[in-house]
Parts: structure tokens; C-alpha cells; sequence
């Protein structure tokens, strides 16, 4: 009998920790690492991660560490689920402790601030393992959702075939169905712009807006989405995908999406802090708003929604002023 495949998930949070019970469900002996020891031992009496998917019963071969070292010895797969904006930082202590031939695999949905790069760009910036060895896992999977079991299809993406496939079989349960595409650009892109359109039309439904104003906020959304993929030398049709409109529908669609909640706070009129301090877990877009309009501007990309949702979240722009401004932005042909 061959040997379980080993994964180390860096991460208890509310991703993380669902990963890894899928992970465990196809079989795989998974270690948790997080920050707080507390936590970790939680993890492990209990069977449950009380902080994060309270009430949620994990699997047996997975188990939680404080330990990093420990977490990532002998790991085939090191799956980080850490906030983006903190991976460098993070990922600079792990770099030393990889198991030799591990693929680190992203479930990050965000764009560096200040460089601008996607997370797969980051890992291979700060581990040098190459980007065959890197892979993204991306898609309409909400946490909680995958956390009850509920049927979802996810995409694990690598610029090597293989390495993805290793992957997809790793992770495959019969709730869990990922495919597998080598467009790593767009598979990102999808997951860290969708955070955005998510906040967009949190923010359309917290000011009392209707279906006709989300429907025409996802698709202008995925538009502007796909312009910058293909600036970027994305495959368009990515986008039509699961790492783009499956995941944009699921974000745009659900209460549990923190992005979307985090707009519909906004759109209720509350101020940023406010926003910030009923907000529990990481909302990606309100930082990554912000680079992919950097990453935009860098190369000429219009992206309208992106700069409507910076200046509602970081520039204190009033939502019915910001709309206005959308809704009289001069016409245009559908494409371009
Ligand atoms: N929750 C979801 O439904 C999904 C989340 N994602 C993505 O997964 C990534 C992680 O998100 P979640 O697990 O949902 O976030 P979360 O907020 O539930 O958990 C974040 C985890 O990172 C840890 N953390 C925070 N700051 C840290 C730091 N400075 N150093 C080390 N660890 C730190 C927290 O302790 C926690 O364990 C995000 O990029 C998100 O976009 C992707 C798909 C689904
Ligand atoms: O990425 C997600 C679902 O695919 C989770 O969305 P939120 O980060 O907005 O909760």
C-alpha cells in the first residue's frame, strides 16, 4: 500500500481549516499550523476549530500544531491560507523549514499592495521553488459551505499539468470536484478581482438596489475583469470559468461572503471603521481594491467598478455620489 500524501495547511482560519478537512476527506494525513497554541490544542481535543467553523466535527487524520517546523516536515503539499497581505512576511519565517520537494499551494485571493503581484508571484519571489512547484486553488467555495459538505467544483491550477493533477487528486472528495487548468494569471486574477465586484455589489444591495443593478454589476465586473487578464496574457476564457464567473456569482449571491457583507455594511451607511470593527474574518477586497487598481493603471487597463469601490472605501466618497458618477460615465459599445 502506497503512503498517505502528507499536507501541512498554514492557516487555521475559516479556509484553512475547510481545506484541510477536504484534503482529509480524499485521504491525505494533514497538520495545521496557526498561530496560537491555544487554538491548535483546541483543534485537537475538540475536534472542531471553535474560533472559525464552530460546530464544524474534523476528520481524524488531521490535526493541528503551533510548531511550523513540525507542520511542514515531509509535506507533498504546503497549502498556505494566510491573509495576503501578510504571506511575505509570513512565508520568509516558513521559507527555511519547506520540505524539499514540497508544492506550496495558494488559497489566497489577493494582490500585494505596493508590488502589485499575484500570491503565486509572491511565493516564488520569496521561496524560489519555482513556478512549476507552486499551484492555486480557486473557485465558488465559500467556507462554510465546503465546511457542511455541500456540493461545490473548485479549479487547482499550475503552469505543470501534472503537478495540478497530483494536486486535484489529492483534494478530490465526493463533495469536492476540482479541475484542473494551467492558466495560473487567470485563475488568480478571477479570485482576487471578484473580492472587489463582491464589495461593489454588497454595497448596490445595502443601499436598497435591486437584481437588474447586481446583474449589470457582475457582468461589467467580470468585463473589466477579463481586461485585465488578457493585459496580463491571461486565456480569456478562464473567466467564464470557476475561478471567475462561478466564484463571482457565489461571492455576489451570499451573506457569507465577508466581502459582500463587508459592502452591504458600507452601502448601510457606515463608516469604514465601523465596517472594520463589526468584521470578523479577512475581506481581501478592501486592501486588494487597491493594488489591482495599481496593477491596472500599471498596464493601462480601464477597470471603472475597481476605482468606483477605492473611492467609496478609501477616498470617503459618498455610494450615491459614486453611483452617479458609474451611471454618467460617458456611452459605450458593450465590447471593445
Ligand atoms: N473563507 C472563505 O470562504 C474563502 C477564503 N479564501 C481566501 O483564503 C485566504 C484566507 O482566508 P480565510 O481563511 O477565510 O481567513 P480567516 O480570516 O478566516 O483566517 C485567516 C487566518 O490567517 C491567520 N493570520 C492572520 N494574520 C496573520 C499573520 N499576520 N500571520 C500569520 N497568520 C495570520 C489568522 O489567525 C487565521 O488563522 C484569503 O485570501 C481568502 O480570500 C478563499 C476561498 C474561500
Ligand atoms: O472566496 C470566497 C468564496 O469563493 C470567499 O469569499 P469571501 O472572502 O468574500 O468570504
Amino acid at each position: 500500500m502506497s503512503k498517505p500524501v502528507k499536507a501541512a495547511v498554514f492557516g487555521t482560519g475559516s479556509w484553512g481549516t475547510a481545506f484541510g478537512m477536504v484534503l482529509a476527506d480524499a485521504g491525505c494525513d494533514v497538520v495545521l499550523w496557526g498561530r496560537r497554541p491555544e487554538l491548535a490544542e483546541a483543534v485537537n481535543s475538540t475536534r472542531t476549530n471553535p474560533d472559525y467553523l464552530p460546530g464544524v466535527e474534523l476528520p481524524e487524520n488531521l490535526r493541528a500544531t503551533a510548531d511550523a517546523a513540525e507542520a511542514a516536515r515531509g509535506a507533498d503539499f504546503t497549502v498556505l491560507a494566510i491573509p495576503s497581505q501578510t504571506l511575505r512576511g509570513n512565508l520568509a519565517e516558513w521559507s527555511e523549514l519547506l520540505a524539499p520537494r514540497t508544492v506550496l499551494v495558494s488559497l489566497m485571493k489577493g494582490i500585494e499592495l505596493g508590488s502589485a503581484m499575484r500570491m503565486s508571484e509572491v511565493i516564488d519571489d520569496v521561496a524560489k521553488v519555482g513556478r512549476e512547484r507552486i499551484a492555486v486553488v480557486t473557485g465558488p467555495n465559500l467556507a462554510r459551505e465546503i465546511a457542511a459538505r455541500m456540493p461545490a467544483a473548485s479549479v487547482v491550477a499550475c503552469t505543470d499539468g501534472d503537478v495540478a493533477r497530483r494536486l486535484q487528486t489529492a483534494c478530490h472528495t465526493p463533495y469536492f470536484r476540482p479541475y484542473t487548468n494551467t492558466d495560473v494569471i487567470g485563475c488568480e486574477l478571477g479570485g482576487a478581482v471578484k473580492n472587489v465586484i463582491g464589495l461593489a455589489v454588497g454595497i448596490a444591495d445595502g443601499m436598497g438596489l435591486g437584481d437588474n443593478t447586481k446583474g449589470s454589476l457582475i457582468t461589467r465586473g467580470l468585463a473589466e475583469t477579463t481586461r485585465l487578464g488578457v493585459a496580463l496574457g491571461a486565456d480569456p476564457l478562464t473567466f467564464s470559468g470557476l475561478a471567475g464567473l462561478g466564484d463571482l456569482v457565489a461571492t455576489c449571491s451570499s451573506p457569507l461572503s465577508r466581502n459582500h457583507t463587508f459592502g452591504t455594511n458600507l452601502g448601510k451607511g457606515l463608516t469604514l471603521q465601523e465596517t472594520i470593527a463589526v468584521t470578523k474574518q479577512t475581506a481581501e477586497g478592501v486592501k486588494s481594491c487597491e493594488s489591482v487598481l495599481d496593477l491596472a493603471r500599471r498596464h493601462d487597463v480601464d477597470m471603472p467598478l475597481t476605482e468606483t469601490v477605492v473611492s467609496i472605501v478609501h477616498e470617503g466618497k459618498p455610494p450615491v455620489v459614486a453611483l452617479k458618477e458609474l451611471m454618467s460615465r460617458s456611452a459605450k459599445p458593450e465590447r471593445r
